[in-house]
């Protein structure tokens, strides 16, 4: 770990656990003065109360599960997002805690930057970087009772940077498991969670529940919590947690990016017989009509070339909530998938993608994939009907997304149900 973030971890370690070393405070003041002139990732509460203007009202940006936030302006101009924890909350003040130790081993760009904190009496505040274009929520679900400047806005979310985002959070998930210090585990991978910048770079943002993760493991159990419509099968009935149950979210986070509905929350039903955009995307992939659930806001003016990007989509989305874990691919595998498809791209590669089962449905048992069926995506073939090529891809066991060398291209927090229960 780089000296500054241990430092700054140290920090955050002690300002909000306590440092039992020195029980007479002492220490730990000098400690903190120490980190603070450092580090300057110690905010004082002055400060943040002039840059949010004594948390005025009209400065407040949503409340979330811990509490209010805020948007501030320091001295230097930065802008700044203030969390502040809600009082009296134990389950509240173990998440905000969580979260500033993990946000502080992380720096990537699609995940939100903390820039520090600040412990004031039983005031506690994390500060930071603030994402001037809202969570992916409230431009991908508004309706149009919320307001014409938010309809206008969705708009503004086609297709290309629809994929940005897709592309942005799966580099960050990447990063997450694969490239932090150590295996980062999100749990809560939601449109709400997915912030957006000024240039629709995603940032993966609210690390309450996230978990590190033992390298040399495979998964974990423990107490399920997360949100309905994003959990992994095996994590909400078993409590089985893996990096797969992060890949589970991203699939959903992905439907629901292309159809521009939420997953948990499928109202007005295109189909009477599908209770979920999973399984509506399930439906329409068997047909061959994966670009029928492209959100309508964005289908007239979609490219051929983008309508297979969609389709595409559909696919990876669908293997990435295959029912069984094994059978998801890493972020590794959908990173470099979701990477091989551009709609300017002119030469030579194939993806190959495998055939999904079923996708995994909280409450249904899983069988094991007993086929090597693969879908090629080639330049020209949004149908991209599925073709058997057993035996091509020797990787039956794992859900995976190759490239081959062939010649052409292609290719809630709804108001938050956060459940927690023992399995
Ligand atoms: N860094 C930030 N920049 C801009 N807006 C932010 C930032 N962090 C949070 N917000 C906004 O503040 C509101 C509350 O965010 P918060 O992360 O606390 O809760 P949430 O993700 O909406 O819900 P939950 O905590 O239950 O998952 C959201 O509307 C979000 O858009």
């Amino acid at each position: 770990m780089a000296t500054r973030s241990k430092k700054f971890f140290s920090g955050i370690v002690k300002r909000f656990f306590g440092d039992r070393r020195h029980k007479d405070g002492k220490k730990e003041k000098d400690d903190l003065a120490a980190i603070a002139a450092t580090e300057q990732r110690v905010f004082r509460y002055e400060t943040l109360v002039a840059a949010t203007s004594n948390f005025s009202p009209k400065h407040k940006l949503g409340e979330g599960g811990f509490g209010p936030v805020y948007k501030g302006r320091l001295e230097d101009g930065r802008e700044v997002a203030v969390k502040r924890l809600g009082r009296g909350s134990q389950q509240g003040a173990r998440e905000f805690e969580n979260e500033a130790l993990l946000l502080s081993r992380v720096q990537h760009k699609n995940v939100v930057n903390l820039y520090g904190y600040c412990a004031h009496g039983d005031d506690k505040l994390l500060v930071y970087e603030y994402v001037p274009n809202e969570s992916l929520d409230k431009l991908l679900f508004s309706r149009g009772e919320e307001g014409v400047d938010r309809r206008k806005r969705k708009a503004e979310l086609d297709w290309a940077r629809r994929y940005k985002v897709i592309l942005g959070v799966a580099r960050g998930l990447l990063y997450l498991h694969e490239s932090a210090q150590t295996t980062i585990i999100h749990r809560d991978i939601k449109a709400s969670n997915i912030l957006l910048d000024g240039r629709w770079t995603p940032k993966i943002a609210d690390f309450g529940m996230a978990r590190l993760f033992p390298e040399d493991q495979t998964h974990v159990n423990t107490r399920v919590a997360g949100t309905n419509g994003y959990m992994a099968p095996e994590y909400v009935m078993h409590g089985v947690l893996s990096v797969k149950a992060d890949v589970f979210s991203f699939g959903v986070l992905l439907l629901e990016l292309v159809a521009g509905r939420k997953n948990s929350t499928f109202a007005s039903l295109p189909d009477a017989d599908v209770g979920s955009l999973l399984e509506w995307a399930w439906k329409l992939y068997k047909k061959g009509q994966s670009v029928e659930l492209l959100d309508p806001a964005l289908s007239p003016a979609i490219s051929v070339a983008e309508a297979e990007q969609v389709a595409m989509c559909v696919q990876l989305a669908l293997l990435c909530t295959q029912a069984d874990p094994k059978q998801r691919p890493d972020m590794n595998r959908v990173f470099v998938a979701l990477s091989k498809i551009t709609t300017t791209m002119t030469t030579t590669t194939t993806l190959v993608l495998e055939e999904p089962m079923a996708p995994g449905l909280p409450g249904r048992r899983y069988r094991r994939r007993s086929h090597g069926l693969t879908t090629t995506y080639t330049r020209g073939s949004t149908a991209a009907a599925p073709t058997n090529t057993a035996g091509e891809s020797s990787s039956a066991s794992s859900a995976t997304a190759s490239t081959t060398s062939t010649t052409t291209t292609s290719a809630a927090r709804s108001s938050t149900t956060r459940v927690a229960s023992h399995p």
